[in-house]
């Protein structure tokens, strides 16, 4: 049987005039600032509004360590919201925006697939409506405004050599990794050692997801210390004098941007930070404005629950005072057999024993979640390559370790494939046995914050830093940095940093290879092993097959 691929699904939707979407949760037409007819973004004169209103229930979709292709949490979460509707709830979902980086490299879109997208998922996993373009420009404003300070005399005694601040683009580009900028004699500046993130790394992205508003927002980007002087005293953004025309570039950029589902049901799509490098959550102001609206709310974060759920749990929860009411897991059989030693080029053949070995990876995952305090149900995302025996292992698997499962098949059928998971959802959420607490305290010093993430979550042997490292903790630590939390980067693939160790692997260790202070964003980033924050394209980039046709539409996104 041969299925649509997600583009052509995607333009076939049925869409409704955003006003009318939005009219669903309550959001006037005179609040809502269209871009087209199918998008638009929610005025912070609404948001400011329901302030006040009761909370709806939040719920999380997460997953177990990822195939590259990745294992459908947002269509999951796409799923489940059109789920929750067709069974009469008031829902709606929040998900996070497209990068450009993997869209032309090898992942793909951020929209969802089969029938369970978000549309329009063409103009979604290109331009949007600008954001992360804004959130490129204004990093760069600050990049630029730095080195034009140090060639002007370099007031604030800038140490060229401890420059904090990189630049981005939005666009997987190894080869501006590590850079040399000012290069071409006295007027260009004073040459130095730098390079490039992906634009979804940035602490702008992350203080643009974690702000409450354009106050907030501010206040935060003049907090970024962007060097540090020959003393070590830091030089913020402020000193530099940049907050204010950065807040102006990110204006429009900070409001929550509202699309729908296949199915019409309304979807906020804010921010984009990944979670292998980053935190890994749409929005704050998008989470808690749905949670106003809806009586649920479903939101994802990035890759497994090793890397996105734990920071969902101790960096975005944490910050936000919000807290899941139930968490979906999401598993696939594909990713079990990845998990469980098949390699990527065999996973269309049955083999159960495989399935078997690698829900080790799928139970320690359970574990984890638990250990937050929130009760978690598994969605098998079913594929139709998938085949009984091998999804039964599954459920055999789950059953024996005293966690529900649910068979999920919204990819192929939408809200009629996922109805089941949203009645068992409903029931668990409504069951109130959630009692969410995130696993180390503000106080706890920041190199034992991450031993407990590695020991805990990973399940490591112990964290390796050396003395440098250590010594910056201390030092971050008694210039008032020691209550924020961490926000580890490392690879997606598995739950040490040895990509290639999939399954429940112990006895593995955490190499720290660097600490970053997001002074404005209020977390420390502690990158891992040998993951990079501006990725490579592959050898055969997505890009090679995306173009458009004689009619001019655009084929080869996915
Ligand atoms: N059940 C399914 N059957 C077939 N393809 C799927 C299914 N679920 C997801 N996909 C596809 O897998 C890719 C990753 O899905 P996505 O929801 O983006 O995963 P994640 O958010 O976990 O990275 C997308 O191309 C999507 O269309
Ligand atoms: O940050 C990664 O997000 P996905 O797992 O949705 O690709
Ligand atoms: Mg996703």
């Amino acid at each position: 049987m041969s299925y649509k691929s997600d583009i052509e699904i995607a333009r076939e939707a049925q869409k409704k005039p955003i006003q009318e979407i939005g009219a669903k949760i309550g959001i006037d037409s005179a609040d809502l600032l269209p871009y087209g007819h199918d998008k638009a973004k929610v005025s912070q004169d609404f948001i400011n509004s329901v302030q006040g209103r009761e909370d709806g229930k939040l719920i999380l979709v997460t997953a177990i360590n990822p195939t590259p292709a990745g294992e459908g949490k947002t269509t999951t979460t796409v799923g489940l919201g059109d789920g929750l509707n067709r069974i009469g709830k008031n829902a709606m979902i929040c998900i996070r925006e497209a990068s450009l980086g993997p869209n032309f490299g090898m992942k793909g879109g951020a929209a969802g697939g089969g029938y369970a997208q978000v549309v329009p998922m063409e103009e979604m996993n290109l331009h949007f409506t600008g954001d992360f373009h804004a959130i490129t420009s204004a990093h760069s404003l600050l990049s630029a405004m730095i080195d034009n300070h140090i060639y002007w005399g370099n007031a604030c005694e800038i140490d060229v050599r401890r420059v904090a601040w990189r630049r981005v683009v939005d666009m997987n580009d190894r080869a501006l990794r590590q850079i040399t900028a000012s290069l071409g004699g006295v007027s260009n500046g004073f040459p130095r050692e730098t390079g490039f993130d992906i634009t979804v790394a940035s602490e702008v992205m992350a203080i643009l997801c974690l702000s409450n508003d354009l106050k907030d927002l501010e206040k935060r980007l003049g907090d970024i210390i962007v060097a540090y002087r020959r003393d070590k005293t830091p030089v913020y953004c402020r000193d530099i004098k940049a907050e204010g025309a950065m807040t102006v570039l990110l204006k429009d950029a900070m409001q929550p941007n509202l699309v729908q589902t296949l199915e019409n049901n309304p979807a906020f799509v804010h921010g984009g930070p990944f979670a292998n490098i980053a935190h890994g959550c749409n929005s704050v102001i998008a989470t808690k404005t749905a949670l106003k609206v809806a009586d649920y709310v479903v939101t994802e974060a990035g890759f497994g629950a090793d890397l996105g759920a734990e920071k969902f749990m101790n960096i975005k929860c944490r910050k936000a005072g919000i807290a899941p009411s139930a968490v979906v897991l999401v598993a696939t059989v594909r990713a079990m057999k990845m998990n469980g030693g098949v390699a990527k080029a065999d996973l269309g053949a049955e083999n159960v024993d495989a399935v078997q070995s690698g829900c080790a990876n799928l139970g320690r995952h359970i574990e984890n979640v638990k250990s937050f305090g929130v009760p978690v149900v598994v969605a098998i995302n079913h594929f139709v390559t998938d085949t009984e025996a091998e999804v039964q292992a599954v459920g055999d698997y789950c059953a024996e370790h005293g966690v529900e499962a649910v068979l999920s098949r919204h990819w192929e059928l939408g809200s009629e494939g996922s109805a089941p998971l949203a009645e068992k959802v409903v029931e668990i959420v409504e069951g109130g046995s959630a009692n969410f607490a995130p696993i180390y305290p503000d106080d706890m010093p920041l190199f034992e914050k991450i031993e407990t993430v590695a020991k805990r979550i990973y399940r490591a042997d112990e964290v390796l830093a050396d003395t440098k490292i250590r010594n910056q903790l201390r030092e971050w630590e008694e210039a008032g940095y020691g209550n924020l939390p961490v926000c580890m980067a490392k690879t997606q693939y598995s739950f040490s940093t040895d990509p290639t160790l999939r399954g429940a692997p112990t006895g593995h260790s955490v190499p720290v290879r660097e600490v970053r202070l997001s002074a404005g964003a209020g977390f420390v980033v502690v990158v891992c092993g040998e993951i990079m924050t501006m990725p490579g394209l592959p050898r055969k980039p997505a890009a090679e097959s995306i173009c458009l046709n004689d009619a001019g539409e655009i084929e080869g996104l996915f």
